[in-house]
């Protein structure tokens, strides 16, 4: 299967974000995809916290659900849709979910980002639990042969979600890191994920600077089981593809059996 990360640059408008993400999925489709993923806050990245407030959605209802089942049905595509604000069951609080839409456009999976960001180095500075709601539940969902098990950015730094996973062909990190951690960590986080649990990794970012003036790392990739990177977007808009190939993950774990090696 042909899988594709798409890289956004999104900003306060809605509908710009939705068309952006359209055609960008149209774009992975053009190049063969079977599976493609968007960013986190794909839809949105505001001025404000409480931007996420406004703009989100009951799950089955609102315009960003619609936009990506339609996007599904219509590419006949899987789509992993990045985040977006689920309205959480507390006042004034919001889940950041990952949709997962099959080629007939239905929702086949939920994650909601368990781990929240929090970031502050004096210059720059993230609390994303002023206005969300952590999730608790590891989710994989499976599209044909793979198992792809989700995640959301900061949950990257935190390989216990990813070996909940196992065993599994993909993990998913639809992500927003900031420029800052990501240029240090980003790529050695995603190498790591892919090398220990022996699994492809998709990873779609936004990445470059937004109208709000916060500046993301992009680099969106598709990592192989060996941890080799098979595609990037160093920045700004793009589709990063590459193919999963049965064969490279079984040579992997046959020459190398860590996962069959474990003990705790
Ligand atoms: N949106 C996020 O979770 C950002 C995570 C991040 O930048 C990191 O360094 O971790």
């Amino acid at each position: 299967m042909k899988i594709a990360a798409c890289q956004m640059v999104s900003g306060p408008d809605l509908g710009a974000n939705l068309v952006a993400a359209s055609r960008l999925l149209e774009s992975a489709v053009a190049q063969g995809a079977q599976l493609a993923a968007l960013p986190e806050y794909f839809c949105l990245m505001g001025h404000h916290d409480s931007d996420k407030l406004a703009y989100a959605e009951t799950l089955g209802h609102g315009p960003i659900q619609a936009m990506l089942s339609r996007a599904a049905r219509e590419l006949r595509l899987w789509i992993i849709g990045g985040t977006l604000p689920i309205k959480a069951d507390t006042p004034d609080r919001v889940r950041n979910t990952t949709l997962v839409f099959s080629p007939s456009g239905e929702v086949v999976a939920r994650y909601d980002k368990i781990h929240l960001f929090a970031y502050d180095n004096g210059r720059e500075s993230y609390d994303e639990a002023r206005v969300l709601e952590p999730g608790t539940q590891p989710t994989a969902f499976d599209a044909e042969q793979l198992r792809v098990g989700l995640s959301v950015c900061y949950d990257l730094r935190f390989p216990e979600l990813y070996r909940a996973y196992n065993p599994c062909e993909l993990l998913a990190v639809p992500a927003a890191f900031t420029y800052t951690t990501g240029e240090k960590h980003w790529e050695l986080l995603l190498r790591a994920r892919a090398v220990e649990n022996q699994c492809y990794v998709i990873a779609p970012a936004q990445g470059g600077k937004h109208e709000n003036d916060r500046r993301t790392w992009g680099h969106s990739m598709i990592v192989d089981p060996w941890g080799e990177v098979l595609a990037v977007v160093p920045e700004g808009e793009g589709v990063a593809c590459a193919d999963i190939d049965p064969a490279r993950l079984a040579q992997v774990r046959q020459q190398l059996p860590a996962l069959a090696h474990r003990k705790l």
